[in-house]
């Protein structure tokens, strides 16, 4: 099925829109819908423990998508210029990464790390941090989601580059499937002095390599 026809909210293209025209099911249908895979997992839905699970279930996921809901365009609006002619290299490292994957719809837990070269106006730290969460708090692949952090950052502040490097564990493969532990993938969006400039884009990864590479997954 490809994105042009799926049934979901979904972003489009680089990532910063989303698509409007789809009917989002009451709160009673998701619900349905959750007792619906209890009893396809063989489990009882009536029973005492299950009783509030779709309800729960249901809220979670509004707090597990809720990208779905964010704009990071209006997340990066607000810059600052007063910045004393500040031009060198602004990294946030080790912001934790919470995602799911687009297949299995399991968690993908791990790190995003962060760099760009402002062209004379700065964010507030905290927004790129929220960039991250309002791309992975939607079903994701994870070149897709790190792809998308970049672009939004380059569209918006227009600066001299942007880096974005994920390391990612992903459930999908460590607790079902290929059932393979501690492997991180990582994956990075390179743009302008970061893509073309090997003395810039060495000194981001030196940056973010500058500490022990463990995390939880
Ligand atoms: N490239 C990429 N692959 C991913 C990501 N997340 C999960 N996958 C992979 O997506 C693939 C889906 O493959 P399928 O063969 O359709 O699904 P499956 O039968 O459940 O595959 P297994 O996981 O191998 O059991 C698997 O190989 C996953 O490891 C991601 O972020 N990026
Ligand atoms: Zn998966």
């Amino acid at each position: 099925m490809t994105e042009q026809n799926s049934p979901i909210l979904q972003p489009t293209g680089t990532g910063t829109s989303l698509r409007c025209d789809l009917v989002r099911p009451s709160q009673q249908e998701a619900e349905a819908a959750v007792r619906t895979l209890l009893l396809w997992a063989g489990d009882d839905p009536d029973r005492e423990g299950l009783l509030d699970t779709p309800s729960r279930v249901a809220r979670s996921y509004r707090e597990l998508f809720a990208g779905y809901e964010t704009d990071p365009v209006q997340l990066l609006q607000r810059s600052f210029e007063e910045v004393a002619g500040y031009d060198e290299m602004v990294v946030l490292r080790d912001i934790r990464l919470e995602s799911h994957c687009e297949h299995h719809m399991v968690p993908i837990i791990g790190r995003a790390h962060i760099g760009y070269m402002p062209r004379g106006r700065v964010v507030g730290i905290s927004k790129l941090a929220r960039v991250v969460d309002a791309f992975a708090k939607r079903l994701q692949i994870q070149e897709k989601l790190t792809a998308q952090i970049a672009n939004a950052i380059n569209d918006v502040l227009d600066p001299l580059g942007v880096a974005v490097v994920l390391e990612g564990s992903h459930q999908c493969m460590t607790t079902r499937g290929v059932h393979k532990t501690g492997v991180a993938m990582v994956t990075s969006t390179m743009l302008g002095a970061f893509r073309d400039d090997h003395a810039t884009r060495r000194e981001f990864l030196s940056i973010i390599n500058g500490r022990a590479n463990t995390f939880e997954g």
